[in-house]
């Protein structure tokens, strides 16, 4: 296993196997709503959010900018629910994912960057690390809350660098 993972563009098709971005699908023609006043797209027909007594929880992250190379030596997953991360305004972050599975498969480990505009819905069990803010400020977070934490955490020894190319 390589100590570096290089971050790449987030785009859907890459994103697919970690979960959905929230962005306007490209070519997708949407639905006009409201009078043809707005087009409408439907992303994510079930935010799996339920389970096992669990809620929709909306929360705001106002996150610190972080330094890149970042070395990465944990990586937790919300088994039970989504995780939604979109920035109010303008600002980019960095994922750093690995498949749902019951440990965390670093050799699948993948690095994504956004473009500021996009967010992302971390599927149910994906592995990921905490946010990552390239551009600091707020995020929108919407989670499952349930009365037991959610939170698996894996650690390692020795940090992965997690490198933004030039
Ligand atoms: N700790 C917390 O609320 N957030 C993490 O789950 C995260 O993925 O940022
Ligand atoms: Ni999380």
């Amino acid at each position: 296993m390589h100590n570096t993972l290089s971050v790449q563009p987030l785009t859907a098709a890459a994103f697919a196997a970690f979960g959905t971005v929230v962005e306007v699908p490209r070519g997708g023609a949407g639905r006009p709503i409201n009078g043809g006043t707005s087009q409408r797209f439907d992303l994510l027909a079930d935010m799996a959010l339920t389970a096992e007594g669990g809620r929709p929880m909306l929360a705001l992250f106002r996150a610190q900018a972080r330094r890149f190379p970042h070395a990465v030596n944990e990586l937790e997953r919300h088994a039970l629910g989504s995780q939604t991360f979109v920035p109010l305004g303008q600002r980019r972050f960095v994922l750093v994912v690995a498949p749902a599975a019951p440990e965390p498969d670093l050799g699948a480990l993948a690095a994504f960057m956004t473009d500021g505009t996009q967010g992302v819905v971390l599927a149910p069990g994906t592995w990921h690390h905490a946010l990552l803010a390239v551009d600091a400020g707020d995020f929108v977070v919407v989670e499952r809350a349930a009365q037991a934490v959610d939170c698996d955490v894996v650690r390692w020894e020795q940090g992965i660098s997690v490198v933004i190319p030039a």
